[in-house]
């Protein structure tokens, strides 16, 4: 399948007047590191990022797993509109909150049962988002089959919340099942600026592929990173190559 860092359409064809860019970060914007704490933001994105955000009319924005506050600490000063959480959090225009009665914590007996996933062994690490709680295992590559499981039973001993056990880059997460990236893209599209733009969504994982299919019936389209995905217009290499995209596409003004 051709990569979109060496074709010439659709991912060159943008109009920055037409489109509302979405994108996702870890494995799109941003390399992966051994921890989510260790994720660098490269300065230039940051300047294309915020010059893209300016270009478009504010119908730019970051689609992640991260919750808000993570995402603003990681790229600060930038703030960007963003949707956080896979869906939990959505803030339509830099300055605003997230409206917090949106979305429900996680119940406090699940985490709390699923934090004892982390005996398995060192490198098993906890990341709690208050929506949710992931069980990260890049540290420990060969405790992500065990984990798995112990995740996958603690939410079928729960059967009368409506849990989601979601799986990621060496990493599983428990949320609630009410919402996720697509609900959330479908939501802001509906919101001005975003409103009437195409979107170009671009993801990594297995939460991203949800949002794949939404875009066509709102004049728009997505690209896979790492990967070909049966639906999207292309795929990029990595991380480096959306960037270099990025790059190129402010700099033509396209
Ligand atoms: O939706 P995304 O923006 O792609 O976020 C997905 C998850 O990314 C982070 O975890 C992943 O990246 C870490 C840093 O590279 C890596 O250590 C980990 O193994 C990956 O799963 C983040 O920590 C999660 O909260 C996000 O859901
Ligand atoms: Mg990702």
């Amino acid at each position: 399948m051709t990569r979109a860092d060496t074709m010439t359409s659709p991912a060159d064809a943008i109009d920055l007047d037409e489109v509302a860019l979405l994108l996702d970060i870890d494995g799109t914007l941003l390399d992966f590191a051994d921890t989510p704490r260790e994720v660098w933001v490269p300065p230039t994105l940051r300047r294309t990022l915020g010059g893209l955000l300016a270009r478009t009319g504010g119908a730019l924005a970051l689609v992640s797993g991260r919750v808000l506050a993570d995402i603003d600490l990681l790229f600060a000063p930038l703030e960007l509109p963003a949707i956080g959480g896979h869906g939990a959090e959505l803030r339509v225009a830099p300055g605003e909150r997230s409206d917090p009665a949106r979305t429900p914590s996680l119940d406090p007996m699940v985490k709390r049962k699923l934090a004892g996933v982390a005996e398995l062994g060192r490198g098993v690490l906890i990341e709690d988002k208050g929506y949710s709680l992931a069980l990260h295992w890049r540290l420990a590559p060969d405790k992500g089959v065990a984990v798995t499981a112990m995740v996958q039973s603690i939410c079928e001993s729960f059967p009368d919340l409506p849990l989601e056990a979601m799986p990621g880059k060496a990493v599983i997460e428990v949320k609630p099942a009410a919402f996720d990236k697509a609900s959330a893209v479908a939501e802001l599209m509906r919101l001005p600026p975003f409103e009437g733009r195409r979107p170009v969504f671009v993801g990594d994982d297995v939460t991203d592929e949800r949002v794949f299919p939404i875009l066509p019936p709102l004049g728009g389209f997505g690209f896979a990173v790492g990967r070909d995905i049966p639906g999207t217009a292309g795929s990029f290499a990595g991380p480096a190559a959306v960037r270099a995209w990025l790059d190129g596409l402010l700099e033509r003004g396209a």
